[in-house]
């Protein structure tokens, strides 16, 4: 199976990383920069995403997106915000498309999946989704993820080809629970960062990733996903590992408001995304359609929006105290 991947950030070359382990095939890596196509191809480093890796010699790069026309499945990896316009450019027909952006579209409130099904109707639709920071992920770590696909069949060609013994995917055929998982962690992140910036400590922090857990179940729920799949790797697991370190680009979002620094401020001129910034409104309004409470996310809303930590960070503590199942 030919692997094309579409987004050279670091997440998209740690996974032409991860596919060029996993087969003898080439793999083929569209990257939007001129100069990171540059890179890859004479250096074989990534150095305005992912330096300091060495890439396999089966990745050829290319700036070129019919070129991934001769792929037998992609890996989706640009941002959330920009997958319909890549995938409406690449027009890929009925190539088998595997999401691995994490996020919700702002305005149409579709999750990624939803927006593939949307742009390209022919394509079967997979999700990898799990605990996996792209520098760990291309150093060979060991690293396992949430691959889910309604298609048992295709699900077990692309667990089978993208599988190492650092990379171990684990099949599920739910694959709206497993993007719901990817995209509120993201959120959920940046309140960790805050409690992390604003000093409120450890156990805040804990309070935070099981209260967050709860309010990503009750999302998760009225969308149509299984508890299960929030509990594993793509939801839970990716929780507490974005919840829990620098590494993160979300939580370190979040320490910044969380020391009283503008949003503006931390945003501009980033060359890297963080996805809760943007998946952040979105989710509260999808949230509010569905008639979920969703206080944390609220809070991180206001914080994006220049509201002062103190204030923000009050007003949850003040929330009616309530059962914990809810
Ligand atoms: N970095 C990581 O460890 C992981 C990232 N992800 C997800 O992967 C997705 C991509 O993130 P990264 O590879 O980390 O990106 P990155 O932060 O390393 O790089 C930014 C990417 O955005 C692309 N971009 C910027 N403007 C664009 C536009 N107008 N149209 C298309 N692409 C544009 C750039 O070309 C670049 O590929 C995100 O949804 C992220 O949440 C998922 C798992 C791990
Ligand atoms: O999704 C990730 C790890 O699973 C990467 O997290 P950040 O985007 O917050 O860096």
């Amino acid at each position: 199976m030919r692997i094309g991947v579409i987004g050279g950030g670091a997440w998209g070359t740690a996974l032409a990383q991860v596919a060029a382990r996993g087969g003898a095939e080439p793999v083929t890596l569209w990257a939007r920069e001129l100069e990171v196509v540059a890179s890859i191809n004479a250096e074989r480093v990534n150095h305005a995403f992912l330096p300091r890796v060495e890439l396999a010699q089966s990745i050829r790069a290319t700036g070129e997106l019919s070129e991934l026309r001769a792929c037998d499945a992609l890996l989706v990896v640009a941002p959330a915000q920009h997958v319909r316009s890549v995938l409406t450019q690449a027009a890929v027909g009925s190539t088998p498309l595997v999401l691995c952006a994490k996020g919700i579209e702002a305005g149409s409130k579709m999750l990624v999946g939803e927006v593939a099904r949307a742009v390209c109707g022919q394509a079967p639709v997979a999700v990898l989704s799990g605990p996996t920071f792209a520098h760990e992920v291309a150093a060979g770590l060991p690293t396992a993820v949430t691959l889910a696909c309604e298609d048992a069949g295709l699900r077990a060609r692309l667990g089978a080809r993208l599988a190492s013994r650092s990379f171990r995917p684990y099949a599920s055929d739910d694959v709206a629970g497993a993007e719901i998982g990817g995209a509120v962690k993201n959120v959920l992140a940046v309140a960790c960062g805050v409690v992390e910036g604003a000093g409120l400590g450890q156990n805040a922090r804990a309070a935070l990733i099981a209260r967050g857990f709860a309010e990503m179940t009750r999302f998760g729920r009225a969308r149509g996903a299984r508890a299960e799949t929030l509990a594993g790797l793509s939801g839970l697991g990716d929780l507490v590992l974005t919840c829990s370190s620098t590494s993160s680009r979300n939580f370190s979002l979040g320490v910044g408001l969380g020391q009283g620094r503008a949003a503006a401020e931390l945003l501009a001129d980033r060359r890297t995304v963080a996805e809760g910034a943007f998946t952040a409104p979105v989710l509260a309004e999808a949230a509010r359609d569905a008639g979920v409470e969703m206080p944390v996310t609220d809070a991180v809303v206001r914080l994006l929006e220049g509201a002062e930590p103190g204030a923000v960070i009050a007003d949850l503590l003040a929330r009616p105290l309530r059962d914990e199942g809810h």
